[in-house]
C-alpha cells in the first residue's frame, strides 16, 4: 500500500543528505547508500511483518493538530479526535504493538485521546541524562539503537539541528513513522528553516560508513551490552563523530573496579544476546583505551519495575518476570539485577 508518510520521511532524509553532500563529502557516501537502506525493509522476503506495518501507518487517520509537545515527557500530539478516529487510530496503532519505548499521547486532556503507555518509561532514562548533555541546540545527533524513536523525538525537542535515529528493527522503525504521521509539519516549523529535522534509517551501525564525522553527539543508549564485540562498537560511535564532539553511552553495569566485567553465560534477565557488562571502571577504561576523552559517569540506576513493566501496549513478560521472585536484587539466572549508567566523553 502506498504510504505518504514513509514517502514523505524517505523524502526529507535524502533533502537533508543532499544538503549536508554539498558541504561535506562524507556524507555523500550515505547518500550513496540510503535506497539499499531503504529498500532492504521492504523486502518481504526478510521482513515478512513489513507490508502489515506499512499498511497500518498508512491507514492512520489525517487529524486536525493544534500542537505537539516535543519537550514534554508525554511526548504528546495535541489534536481532536472524532470517536471513529480515536477508534481507527488505536486499532492501528494496537497493530504495531509491542510498544516498548515512550509514552506517547494522541489527543487532549478534554476530549477522546490514545495513552500509548509503553513498556518503558523512556522519559526517566531521558531525566537521568539530559541535564548533562551539551546543549543540543543546533547540533547534529545520531541517536544509535533508537527504538521507537521517543528519545530521538525528544532531542528534536531540546532544539537539535538534525536527528537521525538508526535502528534495524522493522517493528519500531514503522512505530516512528506512526508518530511521525501525527506529528507532521510541527517537527520542520520548529525549526524556523521549513526542513524536517526528525529521521530514521532502519540499520543497525555496523552498516554505516566507518569514518563519517557528521555528528556533534552520538548517542547508544542500551545497546553496548548487545554487541559480540564492544570495542568495535565504541570505534564505530567515533568514527560518525566530529572531533571535538560528544559520546552519551548508556549501557548495563555490575558493581566492582577496573578489572571487573561480567560476561553471563547463557541469559541475563532472559535476554540471550546479552554479552559484557563492566563496571564503570572498567567502562570508562574502555572508553580510554578507544581513544575518548574526558570521560565522565554521570548517572548510576537500579531500573526498578515501574520503570520497565508490562502494560495494555506491551503484555508479554517483562522485568519483573525476569527477577528472582524471592530477592529482587538478582535476575532469575542469579546475576545482579539490571542496573544501567550513563557515561559521557569528548572525541
Ligand atoms: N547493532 C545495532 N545497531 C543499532 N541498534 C541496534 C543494534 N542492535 C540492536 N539495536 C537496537 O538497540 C535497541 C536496544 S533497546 C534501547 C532503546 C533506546 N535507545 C533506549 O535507551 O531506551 C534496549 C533496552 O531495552 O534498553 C533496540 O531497539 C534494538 O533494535
Amino acid at each position: 500500500m502506498l504510504n505518504d508518510t514513509i514517502i514523505h520521511a524517505e523524502r526529507e532524509l535524502y533533502l537533508t543528505l543532499l544538503a549536508w553532500a554539498q558541504q561535506q563529502p562524507n556524507a555523500y557516501e550515505w547518500l550513496k547508500q540510503l535506497p539499499t537502506w531503504l529498500n532492504d525493509i521492504k523486502d518481504k522476503a526478510n521482513y515478512a511483518h513489513a507490508p502489515g506495518y506499512q499498511a497500518s501507518v498508512a491507514r492512520l487517520p489525517n487529524l486536525i493538530v493544534d500542537n505537539v509537545q516535543l519537550d514534554n515527557d508525554t511526548l504528546t500530539i495535541n489534536a481532536t479526535l472524532t470517536d471513529s478516529e480515536y477508534k481507527q487510530a488505536t486499532a492501528l496503532l494496537k497493530q504495531l504493538m509491542p510498544w516498548r519505548k515512550g509514552p506517547f499521547q494522541i489527543g487532549n486532556d478534554e476530549g477522546n485521546s490514545i495513552f500509548i503507555d509503553t513498556e518503558w518509561h523512556s522519559d526517566w532514562k531521558w531525566q537521568r541524562v539530559a541535564p548533562y548533555l551539551s546543549p543540543l541546540k543546533g547540533r547534529r545527533v545520531l541517536d544509535v539503537g533508537g527504538g521507537s524513536g521517543y528519545h530521538g523525538w525528544r532531542m528534536a525537542g531540546a532544539g537539535a539541528d538534525t536527528v537521525i535515529i538508526i535502528d534495524p528493527s522493522c517493528l519500531f522503525y514503522h512505530q516512528f513513522m506512526a508518530i511521525r504521521h501525527f506529528v507532521g509539519r510541527a517537527d520542520a516549523d520548529a525549526h524556523g528553516k521549513g526542513r524536517y529535522r526528525t529521521h530514521y534509517i532502519p540499520v543497525p551501525l555496523e552498516a554505516l560508513p566507518e569514518n563519517s564525522q557528521l555528528f556533534d553527539t552520538v548517542f547508544s543508549m542500551g545497546v553496548l551490552y548487545h554487541r559480540q564485540s564492544p570495542f568495535e562498537h565504541l570505534q564505530k560511535l567515533k568514527g560518525q563523530l566530529v572531533k571535538g564532539g560528544e559520546l552519551v553511552l548508556e549501557t548495563l553495569v555490575i558493581d566492582g573496579g577496573a578489572n571487573t566485567v561480567l560476561v553471563p553465560h547463557d541469559r541475563y534477565a532472559q535476554m540471550n544476546n546479552v554479552y559484557f557488562l563492566p563496571s564503570v571502571a572498567a567502562l570508562i577504561g574502555w572508553l580510554e583505551k578507544a581513544g575518548f576523552s574526558e570521560v565522565r559517569c554521570v548517572d548510576v540506576a537500579v531500573t526498578s519495575t515501574d520503570e520497565q513493566r508490562k502494560t495494555e501496549w506491551m503484555t508479554y513478560h517483562s522485568l519483573a518476570d525476569f527477577l528472582d521472585s524471592n530477592d529482587p536484587t538478582k535476575t532469575i539466572e542469579g546475576y545482579p539485577a539490571p542496573m544501567r549508567a550513563t557515561l559521557i566523553a569528548k572525541k
